[in-house]
C-alpha cells in the first residue's frame, strides 16, 4: 500500500532514473540493480526521501535538490578547512551511529579530491572504515584507498594489538626483567617496593582508554614520522563519545601516572648504579624507563594536538534526536572544558520535508524540528556553525556514494 503522494522532492531536467543508474554506477557497491529499484520507488514515493543522484549525466542534467535539503543554517566553510597546505587534524565524533564514519570518510574524501594528501584514521575498536569505503581497509596499516585519483590513505588502529605489543615490551624489558635483576643483585627490599609500583598490574590490566590512548600514540608514530609528511590531511574517526572523552583526557592521567613510576623508577636506577658501579659494572640494559618516556612524550604531544587551535578542530556529528542532542551538548561541554576547539556541529539524517500526507514522515519531522530547536536553545551547541545533512533512501557506502554526501555536508 502506498502511503503517500509520489515525492516532489527531487528536481531533475532529465529523466530521473535514478535506481537503474545507481546500480550501473556502482554507487552503492551492495544493492543490485533491482534492489536500487525497489529502494527508489518504495522509499522516494512513500517518504519522500532525497536520493543520490543519477550516474549518468549526473551533474549535467542541472540536478538540484529542492526543498529536500532541510534549509541550512550557515554553511561548514570548507572552503576555509580546505585552505593552506600545513597539516591540519578534524576530528569527528559524537554518539554511537548518528554518522561519525560516513561524516569522517566522505571529509577524507573530499580533502584528497580538493587536492590533499589525506589519511583517515579510525580509533573506534570496532572499525567500520572498510564498510563505509566498502574496501578492505583492515590490517592496522596504510592502506591505499581505492576510486580515487588523488592520495587517500585508511588506517583502521588496533587498540587491543598495540596495547598489547606495548605491554609485551615493557613487561620483557621493565617488568619482569628489571624484578630479575634486582633480586640477583640480592636487593630484596627494592624488589619488594618495584612490587609497589604494580607497573607489571598497570600494564596487565590498564585503566579504561588505555587502548584508546596507545592508538592514538601508535597514529603518531605514523604522523611523525618523515614518509608521512606529504600528507596535510588527517582526519580521525572517533569512537563513540565515552571512549572518546577518555581519549581526551588520559593525557594528563596518564602523564601524572607515568611521572610517578619514573620518579620512583629513577630512585632505584640510582640505587642500582651505586650498587653496580662498587661492583665495577655499567649499565647497558634499557628498562621500562625508555618505553614509558616514550609513551609520556607521546602524551603530551597529543595534549598538545588536541589543543591546537591551528591545526585541531574537533567537529561533532549528531542526529535531530533529544537524545543525541542532549549528548552533543554534553560532548560540547567537555571538549571545552579540556580546552579541545570545536566551532562545527553537523546534524546528519535530517528528514526532509514531505509535500505528501505521509503521516509518519510529518510526525517524524516534528520530531525531528523539535529536536532541532532544541540546539539553538542549547547554550552549548548555539554558538556552534550548524550544517544540516539529509536523510538519505539507502546506505552510503562505496567512494562514489561518499563523494556525494562529501558535497551535501562539507560546502
Ligand atoms: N545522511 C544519511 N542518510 C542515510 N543513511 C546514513 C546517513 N548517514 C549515515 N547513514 C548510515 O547510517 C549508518 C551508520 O552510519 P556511520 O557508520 O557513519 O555511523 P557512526 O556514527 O560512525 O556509527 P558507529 O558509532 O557505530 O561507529 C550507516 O549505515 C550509514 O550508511
Amino acid at each position: 500500500m502506498t502511503l503517500c503522494a509520489p515525492s516532489i522532492s527531487l528536481v531533475c531536467n532529465d529523466k530521473f532514473s535514478a535506481a537503474n543508474s545507481m546500480a550501473m554506477a556502482g554507487l552503492f557497491t551492495h544493492i543490485s540493480k533491482s534492489q536500487a529499484s525497489f529502494s527508489l520507488l518504495k522509499i522516494t514515493r512513500s517518504f519522500g526521501l532525497i536520493s543520490l543522484p543519477t550516474a549518468r549525466k549526473p551533474y549535467r542534467n542541472s540536478f538540484r535538490v529542492r526543498s529536500v535539503v532541510a534549509p541550512a543554517e550557515a554553511v561548514s566553510g570548507f572552503d576555509e578547512m580546505a585552505a593552506g597546505t600545513q597539516r591540519k587534524y578534524y576530528m569527528l565524533g559524537g554518539k554511537g551511529g548518528v554518522g561519525k564514519t560516513s561524516c569522517a570518510a566522505s571529509l577524507a574524501v573530499k580533502f584528497a579530491n580538493s587536492g590533499h594528501p589525506t589519511i583517515v584514521v579510525s580509533t573506534d575498536p570496532a572499525h567500520s572504515l572498510s564498510d563505509s569505503f566498502a574496501q578492505d581497509l583492515t590490517g592496522g596499516t596504510l592502506v591505499p584507498v581505492e576510486g580515487l585519483e588523488s592520495p587517500l590513505f585508511a588506517l583502521e588502529i588496533n587498540p587491543d594489538k598495540a596495547k598489547e605489543e606495548f605491554r609485551t615490551a615493557s613487561q620483557k624489558n621493565g617488568g619482569t626483567g628489571v624484578k630479575d635483576f634486582m633480586d640477583s643483585m640480592g636487593l630484596g627490599m627494592l624488589v619488594e617496593q618495584l612490587g609497589e609500583l604494580k607497573l607489571g598490574e598497570l600494564l596487565d590490566t590498564p585503566p579504561p582508554g588505555l587502548d584508546e590512548a596507545i592508538a592514538i600514540s601508535k597514529v603518531m608514530q605514523f604522523v611523525e614520522a618523515q614518509e608521512y609528511n606529504m600528507f596535510t590531511r588527517i582526519v580521525f574517526d572517533t569512537a563513540p563519545t565515552g571512549h572518546t572523552l577518555r581519549l581526551l583526557s588520559l593525557p594528563d592521567f596518564l602523564d601524572a601516572s607515568i611521572g610517578k613510576i619514573l620518579k620512583l623508577k629513577k630512585k632505584l636506577t640510582s640505587a642500582t648504579s651505586a650498587i653496580k658501579s662498587v661492583f665495577g659494572q655499567e649499565e647497558t640494559q634499557p628498562d621500562a624507563s625508555d618505553k614509558l618516556e616514550q609513551l609520556r612524550e607521546r602524551m603530551g604531544k597529543v595534549r598538545e594536538l588536541f589543543r591546537d587551535t591551528d591545526s585541531t578542530e574537533f567537529v561533532i556529528v549528531t542526529i535531530p534526536t533529544v537524545m543525541a542532542i542532549s549528548e552533543s551538548s554534553r560532548l560540547h561541554a567537555s571538549l571545552k572544558k579540556e580546552n579541545v576547539p570545536v566551532k562545527r556541529l553537523i546534524v546528519n539524517q535530517v528528514l526532509p520535508p514531505s509535500a505528501s500526507d505521509c503521516k509518519f514522515c510529518a510526525v517524524k519531522r516534528k520530531d525531528q524540528m523539535r529536536a532541532l530547536d532544541m540546539i539553538h536553545n542549547d547554550p552549548e551547541l548555539a554558538g556552534l556553525t550548524l550544517t544540516q545533512a539529509p536523510l538519505v533512501d539507502v546506505e552510503i557506502r562505496g567512494v562514489p556514494a561518499l563523494k556525494f554526501m562529501g558535497d551535501m555536508v562539507w560546502k
